[in-house]
């Protein structure tokens, strides 16, 4: 997979290069390549916000130097078209099965912005010949989508075949389609056996994989009642037997 990530910021991205992306990076499973937007202003100072029409807190940034960064990665790129994805307040939940979606594409293009975001006319023009996602990651206000970016290429990349060693495979997620679907993941526990007089739950000493199974669905069912209540409407019921219900 190719990612172009175009910002004002790209020291940003700094965290690409280490863990997981970083190794995914030296092997060649993912192509990460980064552009500064001011290379495409070409005033003295380099400017690429102004004032908003139609007044206003805030600056919005400008469609020129955007248009010539995308146009020029279009052109850098693999062939194909990217699919572009913004990230903003205003966008659809970024979730799972989105990340999953992105996983599948050969080429993303992420265009974070600052300020009060981007001219429309930009998206407008590249959505008319491309995918263009407006996608958020949850309901605040960021001072810039690369933190965001940030976000979205570590859930993604993990998703990658070879990216995740053998010990865990993305398919176990919470979230991820299957019998765990749409609940939390429940309490987790590792050596020593006991630890400031707490103890791990015998169960799960037990060597009784069905126990174990069970125990650890209902650990979910209450931590998604607790944190998450609304998502056990989605469950669906023939998923649940008679026992859940008591949980
Ligand atoms: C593209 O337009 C943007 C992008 C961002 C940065 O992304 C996020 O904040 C975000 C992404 N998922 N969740 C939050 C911030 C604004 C913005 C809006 C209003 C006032 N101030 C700034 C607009």
């Amino acid at each position: 997979m190719r990612i172009d990530v175009i910002s004002i910021f790209p020291e940003y991205f700094a965290p690409l290069d280490v863990s997981l992306i970083g190794k995914a990076r030296e092997r060649g499973i993912l192509d990460v390549h980064l552009h500064q937007l001011r290379d495409w202003a070409h005033d003295v100072h380099r400017t690429v916000d102004d004032t908003p029409y139609g007044g206003g807190p805030g600056m919005v940034m400008k469609p020129e130097p955007w248009g010539e960064a995308i146009d020029t990665v279009l052109a850098a790129g693999p062939g194909a078209q990217p699919r572009i994805i913004v990230p903003t307040p205003s966008g659809v939940p970024f979730t799972q099965k989105l990340a999953m979606e992105y996983a599948r594409e050969p080429w993303l293009l992420f265009t974070p912005a600052r300020y009060e975001g981007i001219d429309s006319r930009v998206m407008a023009e590249y959505g008319s010949r491309m995918r263009v996602d407006e996608v958020s990651i949850g309901d605040y206000v960021l001072a810039g989508g690369e933190v965001a970016v940030l976000v979205m290429v570590e859930a993604v990349g993990r998703l990658l075949p070879g990216v995740l060693g053998n010990a865990h495979s993305a398919v176990d997620d919470s979230f991820a389609p299957g019998a765990m679907e749409n609940l939390l993941e429940g309490p987790v526990h590792t050596k020593p056996p006991e630890w400031r007089g707490r103890e791990v739950p015998e169960i799960l000493l037990s060597g009784h994989h069905g126990k174990i199974a069970r125990w650890r669905r209902d650990e979910a069912l209450r931590r998604t009642a607790k944190n998450r209540p609304e998502l056990l409407s989605t469950l669906d019921p023939e998923s649940l037997d008679k026992h859940d219900r008591q949980v």
